[in-house]
């Protein structure tokens, strides 16, 4: 069974292992989230041209002096007996790591989500199928469409005048529950009261 803990990622060392189709998407997650990101790898696809963000590439084949600093590694090669020797020696000091072809060494697994500003939905099927985990995120997508980065950045906004505004823990509760079922159209209004 795997945790679900939101982990702050910005400015963390990440070393991903393989320079695929399963290496770049995992590449961009992490990017995606601020880590500072190096890659290791004998061959890289074309896509990883196209990342704008700061990224280490070192085209050679894996050695574990790459990997002795990164706190998080991905071993993403089309090699088990790699993978699977990163994840032991990962396993053996105090790493995080994600083989990507191997759940029982992982001690974390990326799941897929949905990024709506601050709002974060995540989904996970521990390993028996990420083809369902794609299938719910993208269920996930229509429901929680673009227009979640304005409404969560306000209630985050609402919610600290409240907290500032009303000392009573019962009363603030109550504020706060209710605000989730309110508009975005709504809370704009009870924003530009609050802040005028
Ligand atoms: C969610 C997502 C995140 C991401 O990678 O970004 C992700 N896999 C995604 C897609 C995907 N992966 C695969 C297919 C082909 C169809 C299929 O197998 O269903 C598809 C679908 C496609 O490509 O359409 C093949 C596959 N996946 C794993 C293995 C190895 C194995 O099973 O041992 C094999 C090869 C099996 C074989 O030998 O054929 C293993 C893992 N894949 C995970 C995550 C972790 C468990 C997540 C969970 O608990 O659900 C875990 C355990 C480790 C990890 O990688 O963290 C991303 C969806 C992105 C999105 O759309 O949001
Ligand atoms: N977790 C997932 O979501 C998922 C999805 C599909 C496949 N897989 C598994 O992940 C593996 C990788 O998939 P892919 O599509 O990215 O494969 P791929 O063949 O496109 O890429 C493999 C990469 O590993 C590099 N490589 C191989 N040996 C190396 C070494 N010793 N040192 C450094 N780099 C090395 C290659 O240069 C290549 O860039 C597959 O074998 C499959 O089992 C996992």
């Amino acid at each position: 069974m795997f945790y679900p803990i939101n982990f702050k990622i910005e400015d963390v060392k990440v070393t991903i292992i393989g320079g695929g189709k399963v290496a770049y998407r995992k590449c961009k997650n992490f990017l995606d989230f601020g880590a500072l990101v190096k890659i290791i790898s004998t061959d890289f696809i074309d896509e990883f041209n196209d990342i704008n963000e700061k990224v280490e590439f070192i085209k050679n084949s894996y050695k574990e002096i790459y990997i002795k600093d990164s706190y998080i590694v991905v071993a993403a090669t089309n090699n088990k007996k790699i993978n699977e020797e990163i994840g032991i020696y990962c396993r053996n000091n105090g790493k995080l790591v994600n083989v990507v072809d191997n759940i029982d060494i992982s001690n974390f697994t990326v799941p897929s989500y949905v990024k709506r500003g601050d709002l974060l939905i995540s989904v996970s099927t521990g390993g028996k199928s990420p083809s369902l985990s794609s299938k719910i995120k993208k269920e996930l997508e229509d429901k929680y469409d673009d227009s979640y980065e304005e409404y969560i950045e306000l209630l985050g906004n609402i919610r600290n005048e409240i907290i500032k505004k009303y000392e009573n823990i019962s009363e603030r509760k109550k504020l706060l529950n209710g605000l989730v079922n309110l508009s975005l159209e709504e809370l704009k209004e009870i924003s530009l009261n609050y802040f005028k």
